[in-house]
């Protein structure tokens, strides 16, 4: 009610705003009906409202502004989407509308993979392979022996360190960096780089940056030549664009010679290679592959973990619930994950509050459609703050609150249905990675809570632990997380658990 009065306070003091306006003459007026928008200034329109944290200064203004609102980026104008309610017009019931993506990221001369691809006809027949052939559930399923294998490497190198403090986020990159990897490549080149260079990982985010820059230096037009004199991004994208070019291509070569060992599974490239899809959209598709699974897989896990540490009675009753579901194995297999219930409301209630994305990747509207009344045009940007979403008080109880249990007696999921909880978004474009990323999750999250007993290091609380997010593509927790893990002793877990039944 308050977002409602708020707007029509908005639409009484910005007449455009108004849908409906009534003239002096009793006729509605046919202006178009914009959605209520932050003052803007000359050149920069609304930038000077964003922070380091865009879906932090994005849900502050749709507070004022509602949860349909305008926001200029330069001479761009964007529609914000910040409820549930609005979230499931763009993504469900003008889906057709909104299912293309802006032209950042997605020139011809890049990398087009499926992520930042325009909607059409490319773009239909990579999502296809992708969710039939890349992602489908026997393909994930496939992919097992690597999950396990290096989620054991992660269990012993963590070991190795036990009661002394482990920086858990740098474990965690290299874990999912190997597993990614070698499901693309069949191999992991981490590590194997020559001495003193970048790893891929590190040249693909560098990518990212620079290609994100150059696309918002193109919403200023008056600016965008001293970003290209000053900063001279583009030499340095064409740089990186080569390196990652040349490292696929020579993945591409060895999956073509004769005498390479057969692997015991098929890789991403294999099965691209047998579908004869070009050498171009293969590279595409890996870089997909890495950005889309690798920091968002790491980046909920260090927040799982963090939360757990933070609350420690959540922390024990999913520790409890592993324990006494694996008895007296070595370890969690992935066929224990499906009784581990708890568990997987603790990642529910950590996508809910740190999405990785925290908003969707930008969509494009293709033809003119109403939002809540307001006009929207052709070729008009739209992201959906899910961060904000998650957090929206009329959807959530506490909010703030991290409380998997409010999930215990409910049917949200985040498959794309339920438009108040959409880490892995909805729609055409929503997340084709969904089983993979959940699966390669509750697999470490389950084993590090089964093998290990985790407290900060010595002379921290829990009221030191800094929950800051940071990031521009992935929202990851700002300082890191070192914690220290002590080896579990199942035996002694067995005895309390007698105990307790007795
Ligand atoms: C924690 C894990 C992950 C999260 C939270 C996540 C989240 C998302 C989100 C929010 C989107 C945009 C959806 C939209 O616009 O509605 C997306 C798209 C995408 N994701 Fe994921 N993702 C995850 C893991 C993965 C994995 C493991 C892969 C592949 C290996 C992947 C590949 C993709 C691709 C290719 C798209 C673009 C889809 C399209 O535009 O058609 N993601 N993901």
């Amino acid at each position: 009610k308050k977002r409602e009065v708020t707007r029509l306070v908005d639409q009484v003091l910005t007449v455009e705003d108004d849908p409906s306006v009534v003239d002096s003459s009793g006729r509605v007026n046919s202006r178009p009906a914009f959605p209520p928008s932050p003052p803007k200034l000359p050149i920069i329109g609304n930038l000077h409202y964003l922070s380091k944290l865009p879906h932090r200064s994005l849900w502050w203004l749709s507070q004022k502004h509602g949860p349909v609102m305008l926001y200029h980026a330069g001479s761009k104008p964007v529609l914000v989407i910040s409820s549930a309610e609005m979230a499931r017009e763009v993504l469900k019931t003008h889906d057709h509308v909104f299912c293309n993506r802006p032209p950042i990221f997605a020139s011809r001369k890049l990398f087009r993979g499926i992520a930042f691809a325009p909607y059409g006809d490319d773009w239909r027949e990579m999502r296809k392979i992708c969710v039939l052939e890349l992602f489908s559930a026997r393909r994930v399923q496939s992919f097992q022996s690597v999950r396990i294998e290096e989620v054991a490497n992660t269990i012993d190198s963590i070991s190795l360190s036990s009661s002394c403090v482990v920086d858990l986020r740098e474990k965690l990159k290299f874990l999912t960096d190997h597993i990614f990897q070698r499901i693309a490549f069949g191999t992991s080149y981490k590590g194997k780089e020559p001495s003193g260079s970048p790893t891929i990982m590190e040249v693909v985010h560098e990518y990212l940056f620079i290609v994100g820059t150059v696309s918002l230096a193109k919403s200023f037009p008056y600016v965008r030549w001293i970003v290209d004199l000053f900063l001279r991004l583009r030499p340095s994208l064409k740089r990186k664009f080569h390196v990652l070019h040349s490292l696929f291509q020579k993945v591409i070569e060895e999956h073509k010679d004769p005498n390479r060992p057969r692997p015991e599974h098929e890789d991403i490239v294999d099965v691209l290679l047998q579908l004869e899809i070009d050498h171009r959209s293969i590279k595409a598709v890996l870089l997909d592959i890495l950005v889309g699974g690798i920091d968002t897989s790491t980046v909920t896990m260090v927040w799982a973990m963090a939360e757990l540490v933070k609350n420690p009675g959540v922390m024990k009753k999913v520790q409890d619930e592993v324990r006494s579901c694996v008895g007296n194995k070595a370890n969690v297999e992935e066929s224990d994950l499906h009784r581990l219930h708890y568990l997987k409301m603790v990642l529910k209630e950590t996508l809910r509050l740190h999405p990785p994305g925290a908003i969707l990747i930008p969509r494009e509207s293709m033809k003119h459609c109403y939002i809540n009344g307001y006009d929207v045009y052709p070729e008009t940007m739209v992201i959906v703050n899910i961060w904000a979403i998650g957090r929206d008080p009329e959807s959530w109880n506490k909010p703030e609150e991290f409380f998997p249990e409010r999930f215990m007696e409910s049917a949200i999921d985040y498959k794309g249905h339920h438009f108040e909880f959409l880490p892995f978004g909805a729609g055409r474009r929503g997340c084709p990675g969904i089983s993979l990323g959940s699966v390669i999750m509750e697999l470490t999250l389950a084993n590090l809570l089964y093998s290990f007993n985790w407290k900060l290091p010595t002379g921290m609380t829990i009221e030191d632990l800094d929950m800051e997010e940071a990031g521009i593509f992935h929202l990851h927790k700002k300082s890191g997380l070192q914690l220290v893990p002590t080896k579990y002793d199942s035996d002694s877990f067995r005895k309390e658990v007698t105990f307790v039944d007795e």
